[in-house]
């Protein structure tokens, strides 16, 4: 059985006096910050340069200043620029500054885990991973919930590292749920794993797929919008809620002899076969090879692939039938 926190294992006194930087200001960077705040710590945003993220900080009533700064005052440092980023910023604005007893912190163990940053014996390194979204991790915390996350401690040179790492996970309101303990390499695996198979890929290519192939077949693109797309919230939601089978007991029979029969049939073996080599590759390693090649080249798939999905059909009809989705959600 898996180790969980919660509330009562989790106390602010141990970072309560310690000043934290928080590298970045994007969609975990402002949910960290926001919440750390809210929650009473001493929290110091450290940005490259003037830009977007600079300019929303100040509007959200603090003061940034360039990372190095940050990073001198600070004695815990929390990486939240993009993962690729994260070992130049490491190299040139951190390790330069790097103090006896300094904790370097993660939302993802990447960088650790495939050693592009490899840290002195003489700091602590401890990750607390969010297993959601950043706005949802502000958005939960506001309605006075959390977004459960994963923690875990690679270095424990205070023989403090887990006390600190649940402290935050308090400050961001993961121990409201719960925060699970793993370890760097399990974070990372499982997240990329996660992520590219099921949740940022599987799925909405799914989804994807079975829009196109109703418009192919002629069917108005409206219709299989709400029918392939928008609806899959609705039914994630009572999964979220009731789980596989409370989702199957709120369906039609019609839909549960279906959806059983031909579920099988389109995601079947040897889709499973493809889902084991993507993790395997995640395992190895060799996922991040390329992906860090693709950065180094200036990411040319990613930015096609973004260009080609905010031009696809069920862009343009979800765009065009957001007020229309806007207007049936629930007002409280
Ligand atoms: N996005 C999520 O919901 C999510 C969920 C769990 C964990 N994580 C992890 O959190 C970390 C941060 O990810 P994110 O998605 O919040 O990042 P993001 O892409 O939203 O972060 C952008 C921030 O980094 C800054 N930045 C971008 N390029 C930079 C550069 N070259 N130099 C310095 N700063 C730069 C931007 O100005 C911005 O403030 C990653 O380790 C990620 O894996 C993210
Ligand atoms: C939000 C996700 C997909 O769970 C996160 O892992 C990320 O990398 O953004
Ligand atoms: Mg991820
Ligand atoms: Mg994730």
């Amino acid at each position: 059985m898996a180790k969980i926190y919660t509330e009562k294992d989790a106390n602010f006194d141990i970072i309560k006096n310690k000043k934290i930087a928080i590298l970045g200001y994007g969609s975990q960077g402002r949910a960290w910050a926001l919440n750390l705040r809210d929650s009473g710590l001493n929290v110091t945003v450290g940005l490259e340069r003037e830009g977007n993220s600079w300019n929303q900080a100040k509007k959200d009533g603090f003061n940034p200043v360039h990372t190095e700064e940050a990073v001198k005052n600070a004695d815990i440092v929390i990486f939240l620029v993009p993962d690729m980023v994260q070992r130049y910023v490491y190299r040139e604005k951190v390790q330069p500054y790097l103090k006896d007893g300094m904790d370097l912190v993660f939302a993802h163990g990447f960088n650790i885990h495939y050693k592009l940053i490899e840290p002195p014996n003489n700091v602590d390194v401890y990750m607390i991973a969010p297993k959601g979204p950043g706005p949802t991790v502000r958005e939960y915390f506001v309605h006075g919930g959390g977004v459960p996350a994963l923690v875990a401690v690679q270095q424990n040179y205070s023989g403090k590292a887990m006390e600190k790492a649940l402290a935050i996970a308090k400050g961001i309101g993961a121990t409201r749920p719960g925060v699970i303990e793993t370890t760097f390499k399990e974070e990372t695996e499982t997240d990329l794993i996660g992520e590219q198979t099921d949740l940022v890929g599987g799925i909405t290519e799914l989804m994807r797929t079975a829009f196109n192939t109703l418009v192919e077949m002629g069917y108005q693109p409206e219709v299989a919008y709400f029918e392939t797309i928008n609806e899959m919230k609705m039914i994630v939601d009572i999964i979220h809620d009731k789980g596989f089978y409370g989702m199957l007991k709120a369906v039609s029979d019609t839909a549960k002899y279906g959806g059983i029969t031909v579920g099988k049939y389109v995601i079947n073996e040897d889709v499973k076969k493809r889902v084991r080599e993507a993790a395997e590759k995640v395992r190895s390693g060799k996922f991040a090879e390329e992906w860090i090649e693709e950065y180094n080249r200036g990411s040319p798939i990613v930015k096609q692939a973004m260009e080609e999905v905010q031009n696809s059909l069920e862009e343009k009809i979800g765009n065009e039938l957001r007020d229309m989705i806007e207007r049936g959600k629930p007002k409280s």
